[in-house]
């Protein structure tokens, strides 16, 4: 397992994290539990803001809080002098519960709801990424119902498919967010703002998709993005001053991913933009960009204790770890790989290969298919690496499984950001009608 960040093995043969061993993490905190290395979260943030800082350019930062959306983590973007990306109220209650400036604060979403509209307006976040028609004219209502004028950008699909698993890539014609520009339907609603009172237009966004490596569809995105707003400056006298280039960059899950470092990708976006606007002799916009998974994700390594095992001759052999699916959906969503070490022999030679099974009672429910490791035994910890972005975000209490616990460590010290779910939380919401028979004994 590739070992990212502050991870280490340390002279008792663990994996170490933050100063911390994994063992005395599974000790006191039990498994599976999610370890997010706050030194590398950090790191990241800072790599993004230096890189932009600098090109001299204005520019906004912001975290795409949907790879993982705590307190703590709102937290840190905030003392980041980030910018934050939500996409629905429990989001954007969250991070206003964590303190975050409302102002640095922009709302996502092609189905935003009438109240989720309401609630971002009374709060008085920073903008509206404005995602169709429909919510253009219900944000322009709402505003006016609230006597408030609010910020957006318009969200178009800049027709750049990038190569990504079918279901995270969002750049192409034929999908189910923004406003199309091959057929005009982001320059009506340019044109329908001018009617608007309750509205004001900062620019243009563009998410082409996720865990990307090249920098050549932020390139070709920002191709579009100028010939629009060229011709939008021409036909209607409006001009943008914010441009949004979105999130998606990659990271390395496994050996043969190549993702570059941050300051390439916002070299080759800035440099992309310069170029292009110069061109066009467009005054320079304000340049936003919305990472999540590059800021969390190889930050993020979740330990499980390992179960039952079963061998079949010639064919495989199952471990069992005491989660899966419930705390890391992606393999079964998206055929996601990831690496993986026994965390308390991380000395150890590799034995044999095996493949890693999670709990539920579901075919689909695997972590890993093939890794190679000791020879594993009942009571081990496996770490599973770079679990950090749309793991716990993700997760789901299917089975009635119980979330984990998330803890932070850095220079030693672990703290829970996320306490694990206690089974009052499992059956909290639950109600039984007072009609159905009582039950004489209850656990
Ligand atoms: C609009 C938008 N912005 C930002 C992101 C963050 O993407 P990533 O986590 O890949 O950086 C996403 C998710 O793909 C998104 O849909
Ligand atoms: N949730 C996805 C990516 C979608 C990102 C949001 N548009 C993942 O785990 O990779």
């Amino acid at each position: 397992m590739y070992l990212h960040g502050t991870s280490k093995i340390n002279d008792q043969g663990h994996l170490e994290i933050g100063g911390c061993d994994t063992s005395d993490l599974v000790k006191r905190f039990g498994t599976p539990l999610y370890v997010m290395d706050e030194a590398l979260i950090r790191q990241r943030c800072r790599e993004y803001v230096d890189a932009f800082r600098a090109t001299g350019l204005k520019f906004q930062v912001a975290y795409a809080s949907k790879a993982f959306c705590v307190m703590a983590m709102c937290r840190i973007v905030e003392e980041e002098g980030m910018s934050l990306d939500v996409v629905s109220d429990g989001e954007l209650y969250t991070a206003l519960k964590a303190g975050f400036p409302p102002e640095r604060i922009h709302f996502h979403g092609n189905n935003k709801t009438p109240y989720e509209i309401g609630m971002a307006i009374e709060a008085q976040i920073g903008c509206f990424v404005v995602d169709n028609r429909v919510e253009l004219h219900m944000v322009n209502a709402i505003a006016a119902e609230k006597r408030r004028k609010v910020n957006i950008l318009f969200r178009i699909t800049p027709g750049v498919e990038a190569h990504t698993h079918e279901y995270i890539s969002t750049g192409q014609n034929d999908s189910k967010f923004g406003f199309d520009l091959d057929n005009g339907s982001a320059f009506r609603a340019v044109q329908e703002v001018a009617q608007l009172p309750n509205i004001e237009l900062l620019g243009i966004h563009s998410h082409i998709g996720s865990q990307i490596f090249e920098v050549e569809g932020f390139q070709l995105a920002v191709d579009k993005v100028i010939g629009f707003a060229a011709k939008v400056r021409s036909e209607l006298g409006v001009i943008f001053s914010v441009v949004n280039l979105g999130g998606g960059f990659g990271i390395r899950y496994v050996e043969g991913d190549t993702p570059l470092p941050v300051a390439s990708y916002v070299q080759a976006i800035t440099e992309s933009v310069i170029t292009n606007f110069s061109r066009y002799d467009y005054p320079m916009p304000e340049i936003w960009i919305e990472p999540g998974r590059s800021i969390v994700g190889d930050s993020g390594t979740t330990l499980y204790t390992v179960g039952t095992y079963k061998d079949i001759p010639g064919i495989r052999k199952y471990v069992a770890v005491d989660g899966g699916m419930t705390d890391n959906p992606r393999p079964a969503l998206y055929e996601s790989r990831y690496e993986a070490m026994l965390a308390n022999r991380a000395n150890e030679p590799g034995e044999e290969v095996v493949s890693i099974a999670g709990k539920c009672c579901e075919s689909g429910d695997m972590l890993i298919w093939d890794v190679e490791l000791p020879k594993v035994n009942t009571g081990d910890t496996l770490a599973v690496s770079c679990t950090g972005a749309y793991n716990y975000a993700m997760a789901s209490n299917y089975n009635r499984i119980r979330r984990p616990a998330v803890v932070f460590v850095k220079d030693g010290e672990a703290d829970v950001v996320v306490e694990r779910e206690s089974y009052e939380n499992i059956i909290g919401n639950d109600v039984v009608p007072s009609r159905m028979k009582q039950v004489s004994k209850s656990v």
